[in-house]
C-alpha cells in the first residue's frame, strides 16, 4: 500500500469528523524529554488508553540485532522490513484501577508517600512474539541502532499498520463501552507518544503536545533511569556517564530530526511544554487541565 493511502486510512480510522471517536492526545518530542512517563500518567488520570510507538521501533531493532542483522548497513533494509512485517508486538499497560486516582491532583500526589506514588505509577510491558522484552528493548545497544531502523520507510509503514490495529481495537472497545482492566478498553480517549504522532499518525488529534527539556537535564534523568533499572555495562554498550548519555541522546535526536520520512518535528498546532524545571506531576497536571478545557469547549 502506498504511504499516502495508508496514512489517509489511518487518519480515517482514528479521526472521523463526528464526536463519537475518543479524545486523542498526541505527545511528541526528543529523546528522554518525558513523553512516555507523562503520557502514561495522563492516560491513568483520565482513564484513557496509551500507546508507546517508540516501543515498536525498539522491538524491530531488537529483533534485527538478535538475528545478527546490522541496522547500520543500508543493504539490510529489506531484511529488517520483512522482520517488521511479521513480528507480533503487543503492549500491556497496567493502570491503577482506583477511579479516584484518575482525579488526583498535584497536592494529593505530593502528600502521598514515595512507596504509594511508585505503586500508583502505570507500567507498560512489551511483548514480542509473546515474549516479554520490556527490558531488552531499552538497552544502550538498541538505543544506538533504533534511529537507523526508524528511518527505513517500509519499516515505518509496517509499524503504522500495527499501531493502527491496536488503535482500532481501542476505538472498537471504547465504542462498545467495554471497560475492564485491559489497557485496550479504557473509555473516552487515547494518548499516544512518539516523534510523528501530531504530524503524521494523528494529524487531527484534539490536543498535541511538543515536550522538550534541556539536553543536559534529559541526560541526567535518563542516566538515573538506566542505573535504577540495573543497566550493566558489561553486557551492554551503555556508557554509564553523563557525557556519553547526553551525546547518545543528541545524536539520536539529530538522526530523528533529519531523516526524510516522518522526521521528529513539532506540529504547527502543538502546545509547547518545556519540562526542564517542572516536576512530573506538574507536567501531567498541565496536560490534564488542557484536556479538560478542550473537552468542555467541545461539549458547548
Ligand atoms: N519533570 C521530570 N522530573 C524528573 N524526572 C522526569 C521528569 N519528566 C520525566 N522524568 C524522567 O525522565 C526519564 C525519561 O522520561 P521518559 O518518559 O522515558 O522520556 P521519553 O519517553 O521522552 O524518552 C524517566 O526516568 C522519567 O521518569
Ligand atoms: N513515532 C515514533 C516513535 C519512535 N521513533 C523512533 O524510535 C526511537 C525510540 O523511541 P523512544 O520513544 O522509545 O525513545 P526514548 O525517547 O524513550 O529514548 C526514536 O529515537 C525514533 O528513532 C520514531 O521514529 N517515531
Amino acid at each position: 500500500m502506498s504511504s499516502k493511502r495508508f496514512v489517509t486510512q489511518l487518519c480515517r480510522g482514528f479521526s472521523s469528523a463526528t464526536r463519537t471517536r475518543p479524545f486523542q492526545v498526541a505527545i511528541d518530542g526528543p529523546a528522554a524529554s518525558g513523553k512516555s512517563t507523562t503520557a502514561k500518567m495522563v492516560a491513568q488520570r483520565l482513564g484513557f488508553s496509551y500507546i508507546d510507538t517508540g516501543a515498536f521501533y525498539r522491538c524491530v531493532t531488537f529483533a534485527a540485532l538478535s538475528e545478527g542483522i546490522d541496522p547500520s548497513h543500508l543493504s539490510n533494509a529489506d531484511k529488517i522490513t520483512a522482520l517488521a512485517e511479521k513480528l507480533d508486538i503487543e503492549l500491556q499497560t497496567v493502570f491503577s484501577e482506583k477511579p479516584d486516582s484518575y482525579n488526583r491532583t498535584t497536592s494529593d500526589w505530593n502528600s502521598a508517600s514515595d512507596a504509594s506514588r511508585q505503586h500508583q505509577l502505570p507500567t507498560t510491558r512489551v511483548f514480542l512474539d509473546s515474549k516479554d522484552v520490556s527490558s531488552d528493548i531499552r538497552t544502550g545497544t538498541v538505543s544506538k541502532h533504533v534511529s537507523a531502523v526508524a528511518a527505513i520507510g517500509p519499516v515505518r509503514e509496517a509499524v503504522l499498520q500495527k499501531v493502527r490495529n491496536i488503535g482500532a481495537t481501542d476505538v472498537e472497545a471504547q465504542t462498545n463501552n467495554g471497560i475492564n482492566s485491559s489497557a485496550r478498553s479504557r473509555a473516552a480517549g487515547l494518548v499516544m507518544d512518539g516523534r510523528d504522532i501530531g504530524t503524521v499518525v494523528l494529524p487531527l488529534a484534539d490536543l498535541k503536545v511538543f515536550l522538550v527539556a534541556d539536553s543536559h537535564v534529559r541526560a541526567k534523568r535518563r542516566l538515573q533511569e538506566l542505573v535504577k533499572n540495573g543497566a550493566d555495562p558489561s553486557i551492554d554498550d551503555t556508557h554509564l556517564n553523563l557525557h556519553a548519555v547526553q551525546a547518545d541522546l543528541e545524536l539520536r535526536d539529530e538522526m530523528d530530526r533529519t531523516r526524510k520520512i516522518s522526521p521528529l518535528r513539532r506540529a504547527v498546532d502543538a502546545m509547547d511544554l518545556d519540562t526542564s524545571n517542572l516536576t512530573l506531576e506538574q507536567q501531567v497536571d498541565i496536560i490534564v487541565q488542557e484536556v479538560h478545557r478542550r473537552r468542555s469547549h467541545q461539549k458547548t
